[in-house]
C-alpha cells in the first residue's frame, strides 16, 4: 500500500519579526495592559492601575493570594472581560487583531472543561469544527500532530472518564494548540493535580513553549511551579488588585529537574517566596483598615 503524504496543517506558526524594528534588541511587546481598573457590578474592586507588559517569548506567571485578581487580569487579556478605565493591546494593537496570521491566542482553564460525551479526537477538533473546518486529511493530520505533542497518541478514541487528571489537561492542552495559538493564556491548568503529574506537565509545557515559539501568562498559587516555569514571575496583592512585583528568572532554559533541587532555584524560590508574604501582608493591612 502506497502511504499517502500529507502536509500538516500546522507548522510552526510564522514567526512575527521578535525584534523591535528600533533595533534595541527589545522584544516585541504582544500585551500591553496599561492603567486597567476593573470594578465589577456589586462595587468589588477586583483591579486598580494594573501596568503589565509582555513581550514576544516571555513566560510570565501571575502569582498572588487568593482574590488578588490574577483571573480578572487573565480574562481581559484574552478579552473575556472588558476593562472599566485604562486600555490593553494585542500586538500593538486593538483587540480586533486577534485572530488574525500570527496574532491567535488561547485560553486553557483551570479544569480540563472536555465535552463528557464525545471521545478525545472530537473534543480536541472542537475548535476547527467552531471555524467549520470540515473533514479532510490535513484536519485528521493536524490533529494527530496535537495529540502526538501532548503525548496522548493512541487516546484519541477515549472518552474523558477514561482518562487521568493529566491526561485530560493535556487534551484540554491539545485542544488549545489546534488553533496554532502565539499566545497562550493558563489559568491555573495544573493546581488540581498531583506534583509528579503537575511536574511532568510543567516540563512539556516548557517544551512546547520553545517548540512552538509561544508567549505565555501563566497563574498559579505555587511558588515552586512559577519559578520553575517562568522568565518572569509578577506578583499582586489584593484589596485592591494590583501588581506589587515583578522578579525576572534569570536562569537559562531548557530547565531540567536538575534545575527543581540547585542553589539557584532554592534563592529564587525564597526571592518570590518573600514577595508573596509582603503582597499578602499588603491585603490584609486594607482588610483591617475598612474593619
Ligand atoms: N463576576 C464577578 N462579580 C463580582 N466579583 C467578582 C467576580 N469575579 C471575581 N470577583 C471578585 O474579584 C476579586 C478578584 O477575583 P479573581 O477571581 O480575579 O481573583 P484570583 O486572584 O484569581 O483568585 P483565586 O486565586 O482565588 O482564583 C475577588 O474579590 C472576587 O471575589
Amino acid at each position: 500500500m502506497t502511504a499517502t503524504k500529507v502536509t500538516p496543517l500546522n507548522p510552526a506558526p510564522e514567526p512575527e519579526p521578535a525584534v523591535d524594528e528600533a533595533g534595541a534588541g527589545a522584544r516585541r511587546p504582544v500585551l500591553e495592559v496599561d492603567g486597567v481598573n476593573k470594578v465589577y457590578g456589586n462595587g468589588t474592586v477586583a483591579l486598580k492601575g494594573a501596568d503589565l507588559t509582555v513581550r514576544q517569548g516571555e513566560f510570565v506567571s501571575l502569582l498572588g493570594p487568593s482574590g488578588c485578581g490574577k483571573s480578572t487580569l487573565l480574562r481581559i487579556m484574552a478579552g473575556l472581560g472588558e476593562v472599566s478605565t485604562g486600555s490593553v493591546k494585542w500586538w500593538e494593537q486593538d483587540y480586533n487583531v486577534v485572530g488574525s496570521k500570527g496574532r491567535k491566542l488561547a485560553f486553557v482553564f483551570q479544569n480540563a472543561t472536555l465535552m463528557p460525551w464525545a471521545r478525545v479526537r472530537k473534543n480536541v477538533r472542537l475548535p476547527l469544527d467552531l471555524e467549520h473546518a470540515g473533514k479532510s486529511p490535513e484536519v485528521d493530520q493536524k490533529i494527530d500532530d496535537a495529540l502526538d505533542m501532548v503525548g496522548l497518541k493512541g487516546f484519541d478514541n477515549s472518552f474523558p472518564r477514561e482518562l487521568s487528571g493529566g491526561m485530560q489537561m493535556r487534551a484540554s492542552i491539545a485542544r488549545a494548540m489546534i488553533t496554532e495559538p502565539n499566545l497562550l493564556l493558563m489559568d491555573e491548568p495544573f493546581g488540581a493535580l498531583d506534583e509528579m503529574t503537575r511536574n511532568k506537565l510543567n516540563d512539556d509545557v516548557l517544551r512546547l513553549w520553545k517548540a512552538k515559539g509561544w508567549t505565555i501568562v501563566f497563574v498559579t498559587h505555587s511558588v515552586y511551579e512559577a519559578v520553575y516555569l517562568s522568565s518572569r514571575v509578577v506578583v499582586m496583592a489584593a484589596r485592591p488588585g494590583r501588581i506589587v512585583d515583578d522578579i525576572a528568572i534569570d536562569e537559562p532554559y531548557p530547565r531540567s529537574p536538575d534545575f527543581r533541587v540547585s542553589t539557584e532555584f532554592a534563592g529564587y524560590c525564597r526571592q518570590v517566596s518573600q514577595a508573596l508574604e509582603r503582597a499578602s501582608a499588603m491585603g490584609e493591612d486594607r482588610k483591617e483598615d475598612q474593619a
